[in-house]
């Protein structure tokens, strides 16, 4: 079972449960963890259980960087807004390089997600 991390940016927050609802069938079968927000919107739209962190805003980008250092998260997708900025910008970035500099699997968008994910289930099922 992996651990993977669900974030979205507001205006990519419909994508991402939308994604999610996608891929309930595999998801399901995995920990979920989520920034406060956008893990409470995924349970409501899916009915998957999302272990809830802060909101991304006030720590929750935070809280993934420190699992990801403590090696606690084996997936991280974040739905990046690209058009819009930021308040905690030094968050996401340091979120995005701990994910980078760990070697995490990390999606920023649709196509990735799905890459990713099925390269997860992938990896599951030659173990
Ligand atoms: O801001 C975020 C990621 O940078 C996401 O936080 P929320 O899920 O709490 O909105």
């Amino acid at each position: 079972m992996a651990r993977i991390g669900l974030v979205a940016h507001d205006d990519k927050k419909d994508d991402l449960c939308a994604w999610a609802e996608r891929h309930k069938a595999k998801l399901s079968q995995h920990q979920l963890w989520g920034t406060g927000t956008t893990g409470s919107r995924v349970m409501a739209a899916t009915g998957m259980t999302v272990s809830l962190l802060k909101s991304g805003p006030l720590g929750g980008d935070q809280q993934l960087g420190a699992m990801i250092c403590e090696g606690k998260l084996d997936m991280l997708i974040f739905f990046i807004d690209p058009l819009s900025a930021q308040p905690h910008d030094v968050d996401v970035k340091a979120l995005t390089r701990l994910a980078t500099l760990y070697d995490v699997p990390l999606a920023n968008n649709r196509s990735t997600a799905d890459a990713v994910l099925a390269f997860l289930v992938d990896r599951t099922d030659s173990e």
